[in-house]
């Protein structure tokens, strides 16, 4: 299952939102549309987020070199609406970011079509790269289970469907199943939007992994039992002291994992990384709209207009984070000197 293609000058995105149920495509024409699907998560997940803006980059640029204008003043306003379409998964400012800046490292003699092909490249680089990220960090994960256990717990996605191969945590998940290191995922189904429920469940029943789905309130419940022997979760931005921003009830998950003597493994790619900020309360947490908890699919599960609070993500403090498994290896507390290493 491939969340995003780039094939012929095509952008395609897979509608996540109307998983597991309809698999359909978004064509995407223009970077507005790219927008709209982030804000929309019919394409989720911070490195997918990132690919799917990085390439709404160079839809921008091939609308706009048919212009006479500042290309590239014209293209960093395009780059400004994509920065706005969510806040807390630092991928996508990353992605954006790297796009503007080959652009910028052109000569100022380029034509717009020759940066038209060169920003082209800078994506196709950006998609590869976190293929091969994946792998890596799928690899570098093994060493956390040096003998078989049970069962693991994720929350949310962070499986293929939030980035452009085999995942992050599902990236590991998926690694460590192939060897032998445990025989069953519990899946929470992550309220409001259900990634768990909808999304993880279905690529982990579509590798034939077994899968138990169960509501986030379960979590403490099954740790308590000792069905589950680790916890492996994504993460949207990381603080430079280890602070890790996650999809709501990631936090939850990590204080009872710490309750019941559970390691919690948190997968992330460098760039997910945010280096210009110390500690994770510097990281923006979107809200998203109130109807995404009072209903689903439509229906009413709350009396209508009753006040809502619905944070997308909340933050776990460095110090209930075992490890973090990257593409350069696994990080250990004290995160500080590990992860300012990495930015070299
Ligand atoms: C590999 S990043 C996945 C990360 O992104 C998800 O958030 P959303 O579905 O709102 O884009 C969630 O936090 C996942 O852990």
């Amino acid at each position: 299952m491939q969340s995003i293609k780039w094939s012929n000058g095509r952008l395609t995105l897979l509608n996540q939102t109307l998983l597991p149920g309809i698999v359909d495509y978004i064509e995407c024409g223009d970077y507005r549309r790219v927008a709209e699907a982030i804000r929309r998560l019919e394409v989720r997940g911070a490195p997918a987020i990132g690919a799917a803006a990085a390439f709404g980059l160079v839809l921008g640029a091939r609308e706009l070199a048919g212009q006479s204008l500042d290309f590239r003043e014209a293209l960093r306003q395009i780059a400004d609406e994509l920065r706005q379409t969510r806040p807390t998964a630092v991928n996508l400012f990353w992605a954006i970011n790297r796009m503007l800046s080959a652009a910028d490292k052109a000569p100022s003699t380029v034509s717009p079509v020759e940066l038209l092909a060169l920003l082209e490249q800078e994506a196709l680089r950006i998609m590869e790269e976190d293929r091969e990220v994946n792998g890596r960090i799928a690899q570098h994960g093994l060493v956390l289970f040096p003998h078989a256990v049970e069962a693991v717990l994720t929350h949310c996605n962070a499986g293929a469907l939030a980035t452009v191969d085999i995942g992050t945590a599902l990236g590991v998940i998926r690694q460590g199943w192939q060897a032998g290191k445990f025989k069953r995922v519990f899946a929470d189904e992550t309220r409001p939007l259900l990634q768990g429920a909808r999304l993880t469940a279905w690529e982990l029943k579509e590798d034939g992994i077994p899968v138990t789905l169960i509501t986030d309130s379960m979590a403490g419940w099954v740790m308590k039992q000792k069905k589950v022997a680790a916890v492996i979760v994504g993460a949207d931005r990381i603080a430079t002291n280890g602070d890790v921003a996650n999809k709501i009830g990631t936090y939850s998950v990590a204080v009872l994992a710490r309750q019941h003597g559970i390691p919690f493994y948190v997968a992330a790619p460098v760039s997910t990384f945010d280096f210009s900020i110390a500690g994770g309360d510097e990281i923006p947490i979107e809200e998203r709209n109130p109807q995404e908890v009072t209903a689903i699919g439509g229906t009413l599960i709350a009396p209508d207009g009753i006040d809502v609070f619905n944070p997308a993500f909340d933050v776990t403090p460095a110090e209930l984070v075992s490890a973090i498994i990257t593409e350069r290896g696994v990080l250990r507390p004290p995160y500080g000197p590990a992860i300012r290493s990495l930015r070299k």
